[in-house]
C-alpha cells in the first residue's frame, strides 16, 4: 500500500504538490489527471525521490520513502520504476542490453561495469521483450526504433526490475493513437496479469476513464478529485480542465478488451 500523506514539495516559493494525501491500494491502475502544470509530474517524481518533499510523507507498506538514504534509496528507485516520456534508453546500445539494464540493482558492480549479465537475467529480459511483441528487436540499436517500440522496451526494463509499483509519468505524450493504445495496453497488461501497481499520468481525460479503476485529479499542485472515473462528472472535468475539458475529452482509444490485453497480440509497430 502507497500512502502519501500531506506531502508537499515547492521549487523556491512555489508548491508545484502542495499537501497531498492519498492511498493507493496494490494492484490498482490509478490516472492522475489535471492540466499542464497541475503538479503530475512532480508527483511522481517525488514518490520516486527524484525530487526532494518539502513537507510531509510518502510510506510503502509502512517503509517511509521519505527518509531513506544511499543503498535503501536506491533500492527503493528499484522497487518504483519510472517510465518517462521520452522513454530514456539507451539509444547506442541495443534492445535486450536497454532492458537488462532494469536489472543494474540486482547486481553487483563488477558484473555491472563487464555487463556480464547472467543467463537467467538475460532470459527474464527476453521474455519481457516477447510480452510486448518486441523480442524480434532485440539486437537493434534502440535509436533505430519508432517512439512505440522505443517505449515498449521501457516498459519491459521497467518490469524486469520486478517493481512493486510502476509510476509512469505521461507516457504517451509522444506517441500517434496507434501506438498510444499499444503502449496503454502494454501497461494494463503489466497492471493485470502480474498485479503490479500501476501510477500513470495522463493529459487525455477520455483515456484516463477508460484505462484507469480511479483518477486522482490535480490543480495548481493540490489534489481535488480522488475517486473511480464514473464519479468524475463533466462537470468536475471542466473546472479540473477549465478551457482544455474539451480537448482533454477528445476521442482516444479504448482498451484491446474489456479484460487483460493478451499475450503477443500487439502488432511490432
Ligand atoms: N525543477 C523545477 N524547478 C522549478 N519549477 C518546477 C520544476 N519542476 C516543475 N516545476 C513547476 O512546478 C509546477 C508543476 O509542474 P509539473 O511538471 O509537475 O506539472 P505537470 O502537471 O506534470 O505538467 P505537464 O503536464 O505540463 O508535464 C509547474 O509550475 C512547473 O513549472
Amino acid at each position: 500500500m502507497l500512502v502519501v500523506d500531506g506531502l508537499t514539495c515547492r521549487f523556491g516559493a512555489k508548491a508545484a504538490v502542495d499537501d497531498a494525501s492519498f492511498e493507493v491500494s496494490p494492484g490498482g491502475f490509478v490516472g492522475v489527471i489535471g492540466r499542464s502544470g497541475a503538479g503530475k509530474s512532480t508527483l511522481l517524481r517525488t514518490i520516486n525521490r527524484l525530487a526532494t518533499p518539502s513537507q510531509g510523507r510518502i510510506l510503502f507498506d509502512g517503509l517511509d520513502v521519505t527518509a531513506l538514504r544511499g543503498k535503501e534509496l536506491r533500492q527503493w528507485r528499484a522497487r518504483s520504476a519510472m517510465i518517462f516520456q521520452q522513454f530514456n534508453l539507451v539509444g547506442r546500445l541495443d534492445v535486450l542490453t536497454n532492458v537488462l539494464m532494469g536489472r543494474l540493482a540486482t547486481m553487483p558492480a563488477w558484473r555491472s561495469l563487464l555487463q556480464a549479465w547472467p543467463e537467467q537475467d538475460k532470459a527474464l529480459a527476453m521474455s519481457a521483450l516477447e510480452q510486448f511483441d518486441i523480442a524480434s528487436l532485440a539486437a537493434q540499436r534502440a535509436d533505430q526504433l519508432s517512439g512505440g517500440q522505443q517505449q515498449r522496451v521501457a516498459i519491459a526494463r521497467a518490469l524486469v526490475q520486478q517493481p512493486d509499483i510502476i509510476l509512469a509519468d505521461e507516457p504517451i505524450a509522444s506517441l500517434d493513437p496507434r501506438n498510444t493504445k499499444i503502449v496503454m495496453d502494454a501497461l494494463l497488461r503489466i497492471n493485470k496479469h502480474f498485479g503490479i501497481t500501476v501510477l500513470c499520468n495522463l493529459h487525455s481525460l477520455d483515456l484516463a476513464r477508460s484505462y484507469c479503476d480511479r483518477l486522482i485529479g490535480m490543480a495548481a499542485g493540490r489534489v481535488v478529485f480522488d475517486g473511480a472515473p464514473s464519479a468524475l462528472t463533466d462537470q468536475v472535468a471542466r473546472e479540473l480542465y477549465d478551457l482544455e475539458a474539451n480537448e482533454a475529452m477528445g476521442g482516444m482509444p479504448v482498451p484491446a478488451s474489456a479484460g487483460v490485453p493478451a499475450l503477443g497480440t500487439a502488432a511490432a509497430a
